[in-house]
């Protein structure tokens, strides 16, 4: 806890604490609902993989000297009865299980018949058994995957291929978001005085992109203190992250910190020695559940939800701390004294440089649109073009930002 400036790398780890002790009860889902959730448990190998010696081509599996009598046929699904006598061989399909006593494959295509009906041919690399192996995969109870593993497609497969009917994951975090300032227009083109609201659209996405759902979205809330209270009151029933927009000054209509104080919150972090965005906060309230309280200025609210939403929610996931990756700056980026800046950046196509981007204004988004996220430039330090720093990317998908 605390009410003065964090550093901005112990904020992040703060909020993954944090979010790690609260993590939900794991729970069983199907296959199919597993995608996006992450691994509760190690995933391990129920059996050895294959689970029985599996041919790898169509052909014939033979045992001792040519021609080989044909004897059956087994096919993939089938269980194969052994081969007891030399000079015999079973028609094999791709898939199909070995007969015990086989000592060498034959391909389709490398073997005639004589009259007789007996194969010829050669096996292609000898008399080695050359089909897949039991446990050549896995050993049964190996673990595959530990837990904390992100579930994707391809793991759904290996789980599949395993014999798993469904997996032990974390619940997924439930967001919710309020949007505070009464000079937000949330339709048409801004003017005399009013601006539209640049978060209730864009923050959802993210929050989605972080691996949350996005229960409610509410605001602009009434610039009253009441309103703000009834609000998160309301948000924090069905959700167990509340990310707050604006407010988290204390202007004469600024009244995030005042509704924590009536809500009984208890702070995690409040504010963070970084530019943009250092009036961030995390809060926790009763009932184990959080508030994030972004800063108003748009670019300020994404750099406060990357630094500290996104690390809450792994923790929440189970999942583990995020790791920033280092790149080579393109250009010079100032340091800010002792705070940590953050620069948007655009990344190369191989991720390992970064150029810094124009119209990085905290009021601004141009520049996060046209950036992959934010070079780290540490408090007391400068960057200078060719120096490695971290970046802080952007929760973006494939395809996005190519
Ligand atoms: N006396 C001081 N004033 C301010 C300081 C300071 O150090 N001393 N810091 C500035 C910085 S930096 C930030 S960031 C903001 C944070 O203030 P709040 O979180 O209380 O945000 P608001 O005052 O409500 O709004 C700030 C700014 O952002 C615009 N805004 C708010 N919400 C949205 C939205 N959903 N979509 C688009 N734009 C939004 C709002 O109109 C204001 O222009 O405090 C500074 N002040
Ligand atoms: O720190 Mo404010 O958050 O620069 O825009």
């Amino acid at each position: 806890m605390s009410d003065v400036s964090v550093d901005w790398e112990k904020a992040r780890e703060l909020a993954y604490t944090a979010g790690r002790a609260a993590a939900g009860r794991a729970e069983p889902v199907t296959l199919s609902e597993a995608d996006g959730r992450t691994l509760a448990e190690p995933l391990r190998a129920l059996t050895d993989l294959p689970a029985f010696p599996t041919s790898s081509i169509d052909g014939w599996a033979v045992r001792g000297a040519k021609p080989w009598r044909p004897v059956g046929r087994v096919l993939a699904g089938q269980i194969a009865p052994p081969l007891t006598e030399d000079g015999t061989c079973v028609e094999i399909a791709t898939g199909a299980m070995v007969p015990a006593g086989a000592e060498a494959l034959v391909r389709i295509e490398a073997s005639t018949r004589d009259g007789d009906g007996r194969v010829l041919g050669e096996p292609r690399n000898g008399y080695v058994p050359e089909w897949r192996q039991p446990g050549e995969e896995a050993a049964k109870d190996e673990e595959l995957l530990p837990a904390g593993t992100a579930v994707d497609p391809a793991v759904i497969g290996v789980a599949a291929t395993c014999g798993y009917e469904s997996l032990s994951v974390y619940p997924r975090p439930r967001a919710g978001l309020l949007v505070f300032g009464d000079e937000l227009l949330t339709g048409g083109t801004p003017g005399a005085g009013r601006v539209r609201d640049s978060l209730g659209p864009q923050i959802p996405g993210w929050l989605r992109r972080l691996g949350a759902t996005v229960e409610m979205v509410a605001g602009p809330v009434q610039d009253t203190l009441d309103a703000h209270v009834t609000a998160v009151r309301e948000n924090l029933s069905i959700a167990d992250v509340v990310c707050t927009t604006g407010g988290t000054m204390h202007g004469p209509v600024d009244h995030l910190h005042p509704a924590l104080t009536e809500l009984g919150a208890e702070y995690i972090v409040n504010t963070v020695a970084v530019r943009p965005g250092f009036p961030m906060l995390l809060a926790r309230l009763p009932g184990n559940r959080f508030l994030a309280g972004l800063p108003g200025n748009p670019q300020s609210a994404v750099i406060a939800l990357i630094t500290l939403v996104a690390p809450l929610l792994a923790g929440l996931q189970g999942r583990p701390a995020p790791v920033l990756p280092a790149v080579e700056l393109t250009g010079d980026v100032r340091g800010r004294g002792g705070d940590t800046h953050l620069a948007l950046a655009r990344l190369s196509h191989d991720g390992r440089t970064a150029t810094p981007v124009g119209h990085v204004g905290s009021a601004m988004l141009r520049g996060l649109a046209n950036a992959h996220g934010f070079a780290v430039v540490r408090p007391g330090s400068e960057a200078a073009a060719g120096d490695v720093v971290p970046f802080l990317p952007l929760p973006l998908l494939t395809g996005e930002r190519p």
